[in-house]
């Protein structure tokens, strides 16, 4: 863990720069080491007075709360005057006015009330000094002396304030980016599930269109037909009636492998909903997708589901001419009704 002086970067280096900036000399600190004697004559009179009018004001007396923090403020007070006139400001010096700032964060003393505090120290010093230094000429460079001080040590007391509520809203900010990532991460997951049929783990017909749009596009560049596949089991709704519900299931589910397995990895297996499918293929005719495709499905289907028989509708698209997306499906729908008619009115001729 970093010190407050290395957070804020304060260095001698630091230091000198910014004596300079202020024109805080060695002469000035002489000057206010010379007063060290005399302010410390007067040490409680001034931190009494200062406290006396501090705590006379509701808000400030309401943030100080009780005796023993007043007690602890006036102890700081007095090391603090005694600072002052020390004639040494170094990295420690500038250490403690660092903690100053950061126990005035933490403790939710807003800059008004601390710049009004400073403003009364300082006025408190001045009318002090002025009976301590007789001199009028040499008071006022011990006052300017005092007011750069002063404006050394706020500066300080003021980058702790920045400092800390940096890391607040830094500390808010990784809260918040780790709730945008737990939050992703959700939707992501219901994506993938809305994307995933819970039954079959095939593809759901949400992404149907995607996908499908996917395998054209691709197929347009590379000048290759893709054919679509409308699959639909007959008579399941005769199977769920007599079979119950729950084996239906396990027929669409074992239909979902039978159309994976006999797909390759480019393809897309579709639930489209209830007992019908859909299979994209990728780079496969019309003719190509029955001889080979529609065989496989209809020989594992004939190990796994004997009992089970589909009708399938089988179209082809490109590579001369591409057509919609939707007008596949619909095609590819009435062909797959086309032979469900077709085998019906053979069943009821025979
Ligand atoms: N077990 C089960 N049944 C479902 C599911 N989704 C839809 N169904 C049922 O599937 C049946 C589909 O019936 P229909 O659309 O009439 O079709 P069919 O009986 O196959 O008749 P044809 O399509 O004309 O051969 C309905 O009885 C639905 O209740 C599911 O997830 N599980």
């Amino acid at each position: 863990m970093k010190t407050l002086l290395e957070q804020l970067r304060v260095t001698d280096a630091e230091i000198r720069v910014r004596k300079r900036l202020l024109d805080l000399s060695n002469e000035d600190a002489e000057l206010l080491l010379e007063c060290s004697a005399l302010v410390e004559q007067r040490l409680d009179t001034i931190v009494d007075t200062f406290y006396g009018i501090q705590t006379s004001n509701p808000e400030i007396a309401a943030l100080i709360g009780d005796a023993d923090t007043l007690d602890r403020l006036q102890s700081a007070q007095r090391r603090y005057i005694l600072d002052l006139f020390t004639g040494i400001y170094d990295l420690e010096y500038a250490n403690n006015r660092l903690r100053i700032g950061l126990v005035h964060k933490r403790i939710g003393v807003e800059p008004k009330y601390y710049l009004s505090a400073v403003y009364l120290l300082r006025r408190l010093l001045e009318e002090n000094l002025t009976d301590l230094v007789p001199e009028p000429e040499k008071w006022q460079r011990v006052v300017k002396a005092l007011d750069k001080l002063i404006y050394f040590d706020v500066t300080l007391v003021f980058e702790t304030y920045i400092q800390s509520m940096v890391s607040e809203i830094e500390a808010v900010k990784n809260r918040t980016e780790q709730y945008a990532r737990a939050l992703e991460e959700t939707v992501a997951m219901r994506t993938g599930e809305l994307r995933t049929d819970s039954l079959t783990g095939l593809t759901t017909r949400r992404f149907l269109h995607e996908a499908l749009q996917r395998t054209l596009k691709a197929a347009q560049r590379r000048e290759e037909p893709v054919s679509l596949i409308f699959v639909d089991v007959d008579d399941f709704k005769d199977l769920n009636d007599e079979r119950g519900h729950a084996y239906g299931d396990q027929v669409l589910c074992e239909l979902g492998k039978v159309l994976m397995e006999a797909a390759r990895g480019e393809d897309t297996c579709v639930r489209y909903g209830g007992d019908e499918f859909c299979v994209v293929l990728a780079n496969s005719t019309e003719a190509q997708a029955v001889s080979t495709y529609c065989q496989r499905i209809k020989s594992l289907l004939a190990e796994r589901l004997p009992n089970v028989s589909l009708s399938l509708g089988v179209v082809q698209t490109g590579p001369e001419h591409y057509e919609k997306a939707e007008t596949l499906l619909k095609n590819a729908d009435q062909r797959m009704y086309q032979e469900k008619t077709i085998k019906k009115n053979g069943l009821a001729k025979h």
